[in-house]
């Protein structure tokens, strides 16, 4: 089969809810909650043409917004969706547009804006709870985050559930399926909100509940089949993480040793990583990983580099350098060989919260950091060399990845790894990065880590590792004055990474922690954990 066949797509293999985005904070939630149904959903930017939409939705959710529908240059969205005769949900900005698109006067801004809690009561229409809230009959907490508000009922609507302030707090038409809600059922404030989506999605659009991993794993190992073809060679950078770890191991099942996973070493990764990676692939795994050290070109040009963003920019541009270097070795040494032929076909892990931040109607958000990644395309490699991007898991959020991972057999402490950033300790110690603080860094992680893990708490944390502040203290150390290195700790809970809060450690263990790092680190003599949570900190220090 050629490289060109046609790809198959989740959408085109299950029932998919289509939710446009009007620019909401909670859009993602609504993909994540019907997925948590198992119900598959994609979201798109509510500028999205229906006659350039190549798949049939079982439902379209109309998302919030921060906009105000009778605002000049406001969103509106595309009429044709009227038509498609499936299901519509319109969540607050949504119900305001579908209120708006039926009189232009339906929609006022309201005298207080609702923020908060609100006391909903499903109404009976004809002696019957609407389909939308079965099950749900009585009083239910729901959540509240708007400044206008329906003035009247649009035409063929009936009202079906109110609150004290708001008396058209869901809405539904008469004879066609439209409804619409004024609060929002995505976020977990909302009691119950999980089961209107449920009833909406399941009950109403009759999506199937079966989007799962396992189906999953078959269904892209076919389609990655087909995209190579039977000869195609696909590099991967592979960094002993979760996600690339997980697209490596689908990659192997999928096309066997026409894969060629390579790890960079950069010189600034953790105590015996690079070995610890290979010899867990290889031995678990089955995946022949090569290594590729490149630490000294790494180490040689991050010096006098002091800005967070050089350091970045140096990474990842060399990061590139080194994965042109093997491709080309890859391809030598199989020439005039049976595996003789080109490297075609490039393995990324990129995860669906980066494709939802580059499709967002609002647009990618403001830079707060050039992430490393070697995903931060590299032009010459996805063009110059014609090389075509492969994104296996770009459609998963991270726990869908962590339970592909277990699906396709993969350790579950492989599984459950911290995410660790491309740049590595180059981030994590501020300013100059010497082969010294690296190494300073790198030792008090390894207690840092060791210890959490010994008390039962790796799984508990989202991500911790410890940093360098090269900046010097005083103290005392065999009675004699010592002028030395700061270490800062950090540990977060989070489930998305978008924000954290700092990790509730006991006191006691925090002080074990900094006293066995000051005794075994040579050039350490103090310790502080960052209470800092994000925002306003980020997660790296860098
Ligand atoms: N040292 C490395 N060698 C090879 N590839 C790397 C290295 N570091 C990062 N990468 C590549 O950069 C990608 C992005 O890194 P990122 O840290 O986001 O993902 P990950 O390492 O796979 O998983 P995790 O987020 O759990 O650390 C990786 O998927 C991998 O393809
Ligand atoms: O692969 C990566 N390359 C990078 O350049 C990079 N910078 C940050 N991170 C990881 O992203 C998450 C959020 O980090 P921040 O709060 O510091 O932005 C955390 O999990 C960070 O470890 C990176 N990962
Ligand atoms: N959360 C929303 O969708 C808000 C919609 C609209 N901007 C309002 O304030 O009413
Ligand atoms: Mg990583």
């Amino acid at each position: 089969m050629s490289a060109t066949a046609q790809e198959i797509e989740p959408h085109q293999l299950f029932d998919t809810i289509l939710t446009l985005d009007f620019g909401s904070q909670y859009t993602h939630l609504i993909t994540r909650r019907l997925r948590e149904l198992n119900v598959y959903s994609e979201m798109l930017p509510c500028t999205q043409k229906l006659a350039d939409l190549t798949w049939k939705p079982a439902g379209v959710i109309l998302s919030g917004g921060p906009y105000s529908v009778y605002e000049d240059g406001a969103p509106h969205v595309d009429p044709a969706y009227f038509e498609l005769g499936v299901p519509i949900l319109g969540i607050c900005y949504g119900m305001q547009e579908i209120a708006y698109r039926s009189n232009a006067t339906n929609v006022i801004a309201g005298t207080a804006r609702e923020y908060g809690h609100a006391d909903l009561q499903a109404k009976k229409v004809d002696g019957f709870v609407d389909r939308l809230f079965e099950g749900l009959e009585g009083n239910m907490k729901v959540w509240m985050s708007h400044g206008d508000k329906l003035a009247k009922l649009p035409e063929d609507f009936h009202v079906i559930a109110s609150t004290q302030n708001s008396e058209y707090a869901a809405i539904a038409h008469q004879t066609k399926d439209i409804y619409c809600l004024q609060f929002h059922p995505e976020v977990t404030h909302t009691i119950n909100g999980v089961q209107l989506l449920k009833n909406f999605a399941v009950g109403i659009c009759k999506a199937q509940q079966n989007w799962t991993m396992a189906k999953f794993v078959d269904q892209e190992i076919a389609r990655i089949r087909t995209l190579v073809g039977e000869t195609g060679q696909v590099l991967g950078a592979v960094s002993g993480g979760v996600d690339s770890t997980v697209a490596a191991k689908l990659m192997k099942e999928a096309i066997g040793d026409r894969f060629h996973a390579v790890l960079v070493n950069n010189g600034v990764m953790r105590l015996n990583e690079c070995e610890q990676v290979q010899k867990t692939l290889t031995e678990h795994l089955g995946i022949n990983l090569i290594v590729a050290d490149a630490s000294k070109l790494f180490l040689d040009g991050l010096k006098g580099i002091t800005d967070p963003e050089q350091k970045r920019k140096f990474i990842g541009g060399t990061f590139i350098d080194v994965f042109e270097a093997e491709a080309k070795k890859i391809e030598d040494a199989a020439a005039n060989s049976p595996k003789a032929g080109k490297i075609n076909f490039f393995l990324q892990g990129t995860l669906y919260p980066d494709v939802i931040e580059s499709i967002s109607f609002k647009g990618p958000s403001a830079t707060i950091k050039t992430h490393h990644n070697v995903g931060g395309l590299p032009k010459r490699m996805t063009e110059g060399q014609g090389l075509k991007l492969i994104e296996p898991l770009r459609e998963l959020f991270k726990d869908e990845v962590r339970d592909l991972g277990r699906q396709l057999g993969i350790a579950h402490d492989l599984v459950m790894r911290h995410p660790f950033p491309g740049p590595g300790i180059a981030i994590r110690v501020l300013g100059e990065v010497t082969p010294e603080r690296v190494e300073m860094a790198r030792k008090a992680d390894n207690i840092f880590i060791s210890m959490i893990r010994e008390a039962g708490l790796y799984d508990k944390i989202g991500q911790a590792f410890a940093a360098l502040d090269p900046s010097r203290a005083v103290g005392v150390m065999g009675d004699k004055r010592v002028y030395e290195n700061i270490v800062l700790l950090r540990a977060v809970e989070t489930t998305d990474f978008m924000t954290c809060n700092p990790f509730p450690f006991e006191h006691e263990f925090l002080v074990r922690v900094s006293t066995r790092i000051v005794n075994e680190v040579q050039g350490v003599c103090r310790v502080a954990y960052d209470y800092t949570s994000k925002p306003p900190g980020t997660i790296e220090l860098e």
